[in-house]
């Protein structure tokens, strides 16, 4: 089913606490009844696409295309701080991200999926990477970047998956590079001696901000090629868009069980992100002494978090 983004209401009056970010060959989530397409605009600016809020069994679920409904935002255009921040504002608090993935592993085979547990930042420094800048200071902390308990939701879902054909490996590192060119083979031959499991070039910033604002994270990753390191062909678009068609159904189907088990859990302390609530929040106001606080910063601030400065 296409979805008629125009025809539909650009407002919903409810909370929406659980959201997927859909990356490369995952730009919908058919079976779900759309809503409402929402079109925020952020103190970064507006997101990548319309949030189409879907409903599922009465719960609504928030989706948004990370490179545009017609993939035209390359890698590093990504607005991923507008991205995050408008899915907080909504109400969001648990987010799962999809993404192809180059896999570095023998045993990662182009179809698999991949719940990542840690990530290697080899992006540039050329993409907007926080929230707290420019008069107001935060360092969060990111030892683990993604969320554990999400994760195991998504390892239960895959197992029972397992007679469907879906192979789901339960950690791993992604190596999340700068792009849009690929790896050379000296790059790929050392991110794998670096102990990288998978390689992307969108999981940063985003789990980084994800985490800046308080958000319960986790990237659901689905190999499409051996990059470029392996004795089979050198990865390309028309490989990666080939496997991602001929996995849609089995990652549409995963992505769904996840949402089936969150939806039951809308209104838990998991799906609320309560274990995160406040982490970034203290690391601010620890920081910046009220003489060197910009106001601009500080509405920003407020923006994530209403009420802040008045607490
Ligand atoms: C089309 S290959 C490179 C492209 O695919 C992945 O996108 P996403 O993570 O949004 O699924 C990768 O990160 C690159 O952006
Ligand atoms: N080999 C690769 N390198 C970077 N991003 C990718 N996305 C899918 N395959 C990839």
């Amino acid at each position: 089913m296409t979805v008629d983004i125009p025809s539909l209401p650009t407002t919903f009056d409810r909370p929406v606490h659980i959201a997927v970010i859909g990356g490369t060959g995952l730009t919908s989530l058919p079976g779900y009844h759309p809503v409402a397409a929402l079109h925020p605009t952020t103190p970064w600016g507006a997101p990548s696409s319309p949030i189409l809020i879907l409903e599922h069994a009465g719960v609504p679920v928030a989706f948004l295309a990370r490179h545009g409904l017609h993939h035209q935002l390359a890698p590093h255009e990504v607005p991923a701080r507008a991205n995050i921040a408008a899915l907080r504002a909504i109400g969001v608090r648990t987010v799962i991200a999809f993404s192809a993935v180059g896999s570095l592993q023998e045993e990662i085979k182009p179809m698999d999926f991949v719940v990542p547990d840690q990530i290697i930042d080899r992006t540039k420094g050329i993409r907007p990477f926080t929230f707290f800048e420019g008069g107001v200071v935060g360092h969060v902390g990111f030892a683990d970047p993604f969320d554990a308990g999400l994760a195991d939701i998504v390892k239960r879902c895959a197992a029972a998956m397992r007679g469907d054909g879906v192979v789901l490996h339960g950690k791993g590192t992604i190596v999340c590079m700068e792009g849009p060119q690929f790896s050379t083979r000296a790059e790929s031959n050392m991110y794998r001696a670096w102990g990288g499991s998978v390689i992307n070039m969108s999981a940063l910033p985003e789990a980084k901000l994800a985490r800046e604002a308080e958000l319960a994270y986790q990237m659901i990753c689905m190999a499409t090629d051996y990059d470029c390191w392996h004795t089979t062909e050198d990865v390309d678009v028309a490989m990666v868009m080939k496997y991602m068609a001929a996995n849609s159904e089995n990652a549409k189907h995963l992505v769904g069980a996840v949402l089936d088990e969150l939806c039951k859990l809308d209104n838990s302390d998991l799906v609320l992100a309560k274990h995160w609530a406040g982490s970034a929040q203290g690391a601010v106001k620890f920081m910046t002494k009220p003489a060197g606080r910009d106001p601009e910063a500080m509405k920003r601030v407020e923006y994530l978090f209403p009420g802040f400065w008045n607490e």
